[in-house]
């Protein structure tokens, strides 16, 4: 199976290096000084107990890849119209798509752009990001995959896929119904995102405060009851869930959202807490907790502000 790997950040980064350390036929598009890196010195891939280079093949040039047979998406979601418009000379007839990205609106944008029955349905649980050109860096012991065809069928594509990914010891779970497991993860995502965004801090510090840990349950229940009001299977109790696994992770762990808070980067939150509050509206469910984060980061929303300028007052 040739796969093409768009966007070789924290999630592209990890999941496709592992995939290539494993002999899969991967290639990255990737861009700036992060493909110059790749292309030098390979990638490099860390964690708290992992420090290994695997070498990679990397381009800018989509059409010199040619058709794969699977195609990665693992850019920002500001960045998914670009990239689906450069792919295209990836995509024949045969071809499958898959997103990694987050959010309950990523398979839309391919469904719209190749066809429905290209789309593979797809999700991630993992804390990794780009520490410097070249590499990238995982944060805890999560890393799994999900991946799954929208109506549940084992097609000899998703299994072939998820065959490599076990090869590559890459923890993957094979979902009979990905639409649900996709909204799982919004809830979570949602929930981590917008507390460790607002309160900057990472989960331990946030589960161990009652009013921060109120914040995070008000975000996870807020995301499962307009999952439930669209009609997404999900139960009441799963924010509680989603509260009893943030006690299981690292206290170091993080959102991808908080990251590119901290680093003046833009915010995926119009895609996150953003959609929670739309579809709340439109369905008569309140969200005060997704209103609250989306007023506390509107200003970093398209990357930190320029520095005020403060008058001093001359003595
Ligand atoms: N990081 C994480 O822990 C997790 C992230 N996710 C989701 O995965 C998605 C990707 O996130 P993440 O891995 O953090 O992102 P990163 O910013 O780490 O990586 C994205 C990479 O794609 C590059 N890129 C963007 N557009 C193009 C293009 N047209 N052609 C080639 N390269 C391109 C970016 O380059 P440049 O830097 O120049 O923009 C960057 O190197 C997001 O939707 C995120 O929410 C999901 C689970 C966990
Ligand atoms: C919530 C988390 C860390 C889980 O993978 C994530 O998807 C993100 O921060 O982008």
């Amino acid at each position: 199976m040739r796969i093409a790997i768009v966007g070789a950040g924290g999630v592209g980064g990890y999941f496709g290096g592992s995939l290539a350390a494993a002999g899969a036929d991967v290639t990255f598009v990737a861009r700036g000084a992060h493909l110059e890196a790749l292309r030098a010195r390979g990638l490099r891939m860390l964690s708290d107990r992992d420090d290994r280079t695997v070498p990679v093949r990397a381009t800018d040039a989509p059409g010199s890849i040619g058709p794969v047979d699977l195609v990665i998406v693992a850019v920002k979601l500001w960045d998914t119209e670009g990239a689906l418009r450069s792919i295209a000379p990836l995509v024949s007839p045969r071809t499958a798509v898959l997103s990694l990205q987050n959010g309950v609106a990523k398979d839309d944008a391919l469904r719209e752009a190749f066809g429905a029955d290209r789309v593979l349905g797809a999700l991630c649980y993992i804390g990794a990001t780009i520490v410097e050109p070249g590499v990238v860096k995982r944060t805890g012991a999560l890393a799994k995959l999900v991946v799954g065809e929208f109506d549940g069928a084992r097609t000899a594509r998703l299994e072939e896929f998820a065959g490599l990914c076990r090869r590559a010891e890459i923890d993957v779970a094979e979902s009979p119904d990905i639409a649900r497991a996709t909204w799982e993860k919004f809830v979570f995502l949602v929930g981590l995102s917008g507390a460790t965004s607002v309160v900057r801090q990472p989960i331990g510090p946030i589960r161990a405060n009652p009013r921060s840990r109120a914040l995070l349950a008000a975000l996870f229940g807020e995301t499962v009851a307009v999952g439930r009001a669209r009609g997404v299977g999900i139960d009441t109790a799963f924010a509680s869930d989603r509260l009893a696994f943030c006690d299981t992770l690292d206290v170091a762990f993080t959102s991808s959202m908080s990251t590119d808070l901290a680093r003046g980067n833009r915010l995926e939150a119009p895609w996150l807490q953003g959609v929670v509050s739309r579809l709340g509206a439109e369905c008569g469910v309140p969200t005060p907790a997704d209103d609250f984060v989306l007023d506390a980061l509107a200003v970093y929303v398209d990357g930190a502000p320029d520095a005020p300028r403060v008058a001093v007052p001359a003595r």
